[in-house]
């Protein structure tokens, strides 16, 4: 890079469904010289020895192995969110080029999502409309107050779950040990399971994660619990929740997340009346994607000169 050069920044495109969004393209433009992957699929051979880092918006491009080949001089991925499972980890890292998230953009919208979609079928919002009889038997909810929350994954956000459910003096159990926020430690998931009226999944997605909540799982459940997925689609094996749903295993369930997504329209899931889904709107507030760009330009920048990288993260 000659000197006043600015780096040479990969998106995947400006605007549209999965692209990097326009209000961010100024700031963007601040500290690198932006390229779509369409301007660099149309001149590979100019911009190839160019690119020194990739900014992920929403899972696109996918970064294979004829990619990274074809960027000898990357240095860094900096993704989006927080969710790193559809990046293949080890083969990045043996490019040599490093890679991070943006955990602390995300946590607090997150976490307001898993609290919407607690409270929302909770109080079963979305099946009414203005005209609904209020003293309708079968649209009696359940009291959040008092009622018993089982987190499934005690990271950033679902502490943040934590601290929003206390406030609503919920009692909180979790399968991690983090009682900072008063929460009781179940040694076991099958406990939590058991003992929650709320089970509120907010893990990543692994291989140790993916499937984790099976028919066994919600067989374990009450007939009156409530289970709400703000992780990831595969962290439930999708079809037990239909039958769950269908037999009274299980009282109600919020998806955020699903897969594919968004589910096809004849999805079995979407013919259920005890169900919410929403589109993975988990992060989706201005703010927090401003934040989420601005950690993610922290991110490259600190790669780029060498520097500690804040939110890097390791296969
Ligand atoms: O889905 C949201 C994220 O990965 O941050």
């Amino acid at each position: 890079m000659e000197q006043g050069e600015l780096p040479v920044l990969l998106v995947n495109e400006v605007g549209g469904v999965r692209g990097v969004l326009k209000a961010h393209v100024e700031f963007l433009k601040k500290h690198f010289h932006l390229i779509t992957m369409k301007e660099f699929l149309k001149n590979k051979k100019h911009w190839s020895k160019k690119v020194q880092a990739i900014y992920l918006w929403w899972h696109k491009p996918i970064i294979d192995r004829e990619l990274l080949e074809s960027l000898p001089d990357l240095k860094v991925i900096a993704n989006s969110g927080v969710g790193m499972d559809h990046l293949d980890l080890k083969l990045i890292s043996s490019f040599g080029v490093k890679m991070a998230n943006a955990p602390h953009a995300v946590s607090s919208s997150t976490a307001d999502t898993g609290m919407a979609l607690l409270l929302a079928s909770a109080r079963r919002l979305v099946e009414v409309s203005p005209d609904t009889e209020c003293f309708a038997d079968d649209l009696l909810g359940d009291e959040v107050t008092g009622a018993t929350l089982g987190i499934i994954g005690m990271g950033s956000i679902g502490y943040k779950i934590a601290l929003r459910a206390k406030a609503f003096e919920m009692k909180i159990l979790t399968e991690e040990e983090e009682r900072a926020v008063g929460a009781i430690y179940c040694t076991k998931i099958e406990d939590l399971l058991q003992q929650s009226d709320f089970v509120m999944l907010v893990v990543s997605l692994t291989p140790q994660t993916h499937k984790l909540i099976g028919k066994r799982e919600l067989e374990l459940m009450k007939p009156t619990a409530t289970l709400i997925n703000i992780s990831r689609g595969p962290v439930v094996d999708q079809d037990a929740p239909v039958e769950a749903l269908q037999t009274g295993v299980i009282k109600a369930a919020a998806l955020d997340v699903t897969y594919p997504e968004p589910l096809p329209r004849d999805h079995p899931l979407l013919k259920l009346k005890n169900i919410l889904i929403t589109p993975h709107l988990g992060i989706k507030t201005d703010k927090t994607t401003r934040m989420i760009t601005e950690e993610a330009v922290a991110n490259i920048l600190a790669a780029l000169n060498g520097l500690p990288i804040p939110n890097e993260v390791f296969p």
